[in-house]
């Protein structure tokens, strides 16, 4: 089992990491949680609920009434029915504000109830209870949101949870899309601070790749972690943790949310972004050179192939990095440089034609 302390401005809250932790949460939450709490609402998907809710659900009745909601599965949750719905359920369970929600499940659940929690009656507490391996990601640092037709994740708050609860027994029942979604995350934080999990994750055999090891899980949290620690509010460094995500977001709302997952959306981010940094003369890996092993550990690049660039770049006009109108736009100025370049209309609609014609001889 691993502990992680991460401060943010309102609290500190640990991330424990380790096998079986549902069934005895009390374990890893702050000492005076029950004592402080009502009640709780464990939320959770259809999926997600039919494996684990009733393990979560026992567990946390030793100590507190809780009550459960359970939601269909994907990202069309994460809207604004998707989030009424879920209000609503608070408030037929009675929750106040001294009751808790508890997100069982990946990064939709995770930032769906989050966003629940830190508005209901402005702000109840969060646990987060991670299911998949994207969730290492998604479940600390508080951003937490939902979609609006024109872009993923443009309504939102920032809300610390009050302990992550990660038992990494439950992704033994994870499908293998997901595991690729959630290597996509890890490889991100490869490419931006980490030389050698980037390394160790290039030589996975992809065949093999439904586990991961405590200490490449461990590397990637680490990444996350030291710079939500740094810069809670992304007023700076922490939009490097956006790197590949701008086309991401673009891809993901122009095929129709749920239609990729963020993580494979991700992957095909970041081969953009390496070409769109070689491109302005920087330093930073080749993209065609990424796309190769990319590739062979699982990825499809059809989304960046298909790409409708006009399409593209009026969605990326909606990204939260944007200032004045102009796209700013995470890239490597080197290997495990990001840096933030701003680029107009005309160059990213030249870059993305340019680099669909290259992919068609790679
Ligand atoms: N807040 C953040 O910092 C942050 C970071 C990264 C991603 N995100 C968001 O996270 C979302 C994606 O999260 P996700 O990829 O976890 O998607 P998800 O929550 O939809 O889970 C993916 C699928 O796996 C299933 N599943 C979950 N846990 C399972 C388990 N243990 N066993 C079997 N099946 C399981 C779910 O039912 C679903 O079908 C996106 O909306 C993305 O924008 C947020
Ligand atoms: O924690 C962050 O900061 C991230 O950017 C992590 C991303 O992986 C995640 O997808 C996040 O939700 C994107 O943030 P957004 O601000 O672009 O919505
Ligand atoms: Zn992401």
């Amino acid at each position: 089992m691993q502990t992680i302390d991460v401060a943010s401005s309102s609290h500190t809250y640990t991330i424990t990491v380790g096998k079986q932790l549902r069934l005895s949460p009390y374990k890893y939450l702050p000492d005076n949680f029950p004592r402080k709490k009502n009640r709780l609402l464990i939320l959770a998907d259809e999926t997600v609920a039919s494996y684990y809710l009733e393990d979560v659900r026992t567990a946390y009745a030793e100590k507190l009434p809780v009550h459960t909601y359970v939601l269909p599965v994907g990202e069309e949750m994460k809207s604004f029915s998707g989030y009424e719905e879920l209000l609503s359920a608070c408030l037929q369970t009675g929750l106040d504000r001294e009751s808790a929600i508890i997100a069982l499940g990946g990064g939709v659940i995770g930032d769906l109830a989050g966003f629940v929690a830190a508005t209901y009656m402005r702000g109840i507490s969060l646990v987060q209870m991670p299911t998949t391996l994207l969730a290492h990601d998604s479940s600390i640092g508080g951003k937490t949101g939902i979609n609006h037709p024109e872009g993923k994740n443009l309504i939102g708050a920032f809300h610390q949870p009050e302990a992550v609860i990660y038992d990494i027994e439950m992704l033994d029942t994870l499908p293998k899309k997901e595991w690729l979604c959630g290597f996509g995350e890890m490889i991100k934080h490869g490419y931006i601070a980490d030389p050698q999990l980037l390394e160790q994750l290039k030589q996975l055999n992809q065949c093999a790749a439904l586990t991961i090891s405590d200490k490449l899980l461990a590397s990637s949290i680490a990444v996350k972690k030291e710079i939500v620690h740094e810069d809670e509010r992304e007023q700076g460094i922490r939009a490097y943790l956006n790197f590949g995500h701008t086309l991401a977001h673009a891809l993901e709302q122009t095929a129709g949310y749920g239609m990729l997952t963020h993580g494979e959306a991700v992957v095909n981010g970041m081969v953009f972004a390496l070409y769109v940094g070689r491109r302005l003369g920087y330093d930073g890996p080749d993209a065609a050179e990424e796309l190769r092993w990319l590739r062979a550990f699982g990825y499809s690049f059809t989304p960046l192939k298909q790409m409708d660039s006009a399409r593209i770049l009026q969605a990326m006009k909606h990204d939260k990095k944007n200032r004045g109108g102009s796209v700013r736009y995470v890239v490597l100025a080197d290997a495990q440089q990001p840096i933030i370049v701003t680029l107009d209309d005309e160059q990213l609609l030249t870059y993305m034609d340019a680099f669909k014609k290259e992919m068609e001889v790679t």
